[in-house]
């Protein structure tokens, strides 16, 4: 029996679940936890059929994407999707596991309405790849270092779904996810804090987006987390149906203190004697059933399935077209000449969770690192020597993509016109200060507006647009212009009060406020300090 959660989604959120360090004498107990983690693996088809992989998009179509194999009619066959073989060994390449050049399907038995074979086809004698690990490091990760070992991949099938109708006494059962693609990887027990596994599960999860294998979300499903958990060397307890992170860490620090209290009270040898299986109300985590053995799932060769034999040339290939690791490629950005934080760094190199963003990495990357190149060459060509290396993190990184989500317009539209030499152009003018940061904004938002415009004109000139648009930047401004300018701002403010207070020092910041309206006014062109000059010179301070 499957259990069902009653609980409304809000409750995994707002669950009191004991700190574990305000427990007891802790060093007395030693947690000991291992994953096994099963992924999606984001191919076009199912793993041993022809059907669409597309088990989120047709939810309100059950049994949309099934083929007879797929609801496992009798005599149906499976024909392995090489593609699945692929990506399995992008990832296993990715953690320096030993891709088996033979590796072999079995059936593992159980009954379950979403199992109509009865059996799951996944590979326990000879598994896809052995060993391997993956490093957690103190600058990138936020943990201490440790290296969390993995013990195999294997590749499976995914289940269907059981959607309840509690109201209706009804169980109805969607296909749809049957026979999706799955890599389960499993790690030593080499966790002894949730700490790690809270890193852990996130680089993961980034390590999949990267090779592009997998949406890792754990929200829908397509990454889905099982925790072993055990305390002083009694036996472990397997932690399933855990939705999110927040489920995972509560489920695991109640689980502790569950244990630990069953220590204290002497009674480990009875109650901690064999595996068990446990899930996650949102409040406790309660037993489901007792931990199947390998002799209950009646573990079998697939008669139907020939070994997957893979040649050594296969492998390597799929070697060479692997992308630099993300740490690799975040260390590289954090150093010169490139000196981003981290934070910019990481947003350069790893999907966030948002699933409408405007760009991938990889199109963003290239954007920024291509950019900065023509940077560096235009200001060198134009010899006036000094390099503002923020300039390029900060029109790309935080103007330019704020733009985008304003407009939510698309990277790729924006940089077939704007190419990375034509925004290092742009850089320039701010770079040469002919125009204000103010009016840079103004420009770029006028550009990526009016992406389609520019498109029939074929060209984009930045000179003309500033021509047109009257954005030039006024800082040979003749000083009876602005005092002009500046004395009517005084003149029409209504508030006279704060002139005074400017004039006696009591709140001298407020001049920030008449500097913002001379800038309004003039859109701009004008620079802050020309305004502050002014209105000092003005109010006699
Ligand atoms: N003493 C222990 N304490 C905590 N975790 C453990 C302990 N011993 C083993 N584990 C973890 O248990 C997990 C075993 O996973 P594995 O997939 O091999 O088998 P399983 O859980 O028996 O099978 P299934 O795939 O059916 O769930 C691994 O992550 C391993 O690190
Ligand atoms: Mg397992
Ligand atoms: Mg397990």
């Amino acid at each position: 029996m499957q259990l069902q959660f009653k609980l409304p989604l809000k409750r995994w959120y707002r669950t009191a679940v004991p700190n574990l360090s305000e427990h007891r004498p802790l060093s007395k107990y030693k947690l000991k936890c291992g994953l096994e983690i099963h992924t999606q693996l984001d191919t076009r088809k199912k793993l041993f059929s022809q059907s669409t992989n597309d088990p989120f998009h047709s939810l309100e179509r059950p049994n949309m994407h099934t083929s007879y194999f797929d609801i496992a009619l009798p005599g149906t066959q499976p024909i392995l999707n090489y593609e699945a073989v692929l990506y399995a060994i992008r990832l296993s390449l990715a953690i320096d596991a030993k891709v088996n050049l033979q590796s072999s399907f079995d059936r593992k038995h159980y009954f379950y309405g979403d199992q109509p074979m009865g059996y799951q086809i996944t590979q326990h004698y000879r598994p896809f790849a052995t060993g391997g690990q993956i490093k957690l490091n103190t600058d990138i990760d936020g943990v201490d270092d440790k290296n969390i070992r993995v013990i195999q991949l294997q590749l499976e099938q995914d289940t269907g779904k059981s959607v309840y109708k509690e109201n209706e006494g009804l169980t109805l059962i969607d296909l749809n996810r049957s026979n999706v693609p799955l890599i389960e990887m499993v790690t030593h027990p080499d966790f002894t804090d949730v700490k790690q596994i809270r890193a852990f599960i996130k680089k993961y999860q980034n390590l999949v987006r990267h090779l592009n294998v997998s949406t890792g979300d754990l929200e829908t499903g397509a990454m889905r987390v099982d925790v072993n958990l055990s305390v002083n060397d009694f036996a472990r307890v397997e932690l399933k149906n855990l939705p999110n992170t927040s489920s995972i860490i509560n489920a695991i620090k109640f689980e502790f203190h569950r244990q630990v209290q069953i220590i204290e009270d002497g009674k480990g040898p009875e109650l901690l004697l064999h595996p068990e299986t446990r899930g996650w109300n949102g409040e406790a985590t309660v037993k489901l059933r007792s931990k199947e053995t390998t002799i209950d799932y009646r573990y079998m060769p697939d008669p139907e399935l020939p070994v997957i034999s893979l040649s050594p040339l296969a492998v390597e290939g799929v070697a060479k077209g692997l992308p630099p690791a993300p740490e690799d490629v975040i260390k590289k950005l954090m150093a010169a000449p490139y000196s981003l934080s981290l934070k910019d760094a990481k947003l350069l190199t790893i999907k966030g969770n948002s699933q409408d963003q405007m760009y991938t990495q990889p199109e963003l990357l290239q954007f920024y690192v291509e950019t900065f190149r023509c940077y560096l060459k235009d200001v060198k060509k134009s010899g006036d020597g000094k390099i503002n290396y923020k300039l390029p993190t900060n029109w790309i990184i935080h103007e330019l993509l704020g733009t985008l989500n304003k407009l939510q317009m698309p990277l790729k539209k924006v940089t077939v016109i704007m190419k990375p030499e034509k925004f290092s152009e742009f850089l320039m003018l701010i770079h040469r200060k002919e125009i204000s940061n103010a009016t840079g904004k103004l420009l770029l938002f006028h550009v990526v507006e009016n992406l389609d415009l520019i498109k029939d004109k074929k060209t984009l000139d930045f000179a003309s647009l500033i021509d047109e648009y009257d954005l030039g930047k006024i800082s040979q401004i003749d000083d009876r212009e602005l005092e002009k300018i500046c004395q009517d701002i005084i003149v029409q403010i209504e508030d006279k009060k704060l002139i005074e207070n400017i004039v006696s020092g009591k709140k001298k910041n407020s001049i920030k406020y008449l500097i913002g309206l001379g800038m309004r006014l003039s859109q701009g062109r004008i620079s802050p300090q020309e305004f502050e000059r002014m209105f000092k010179k003005l109010l006699g301070i």
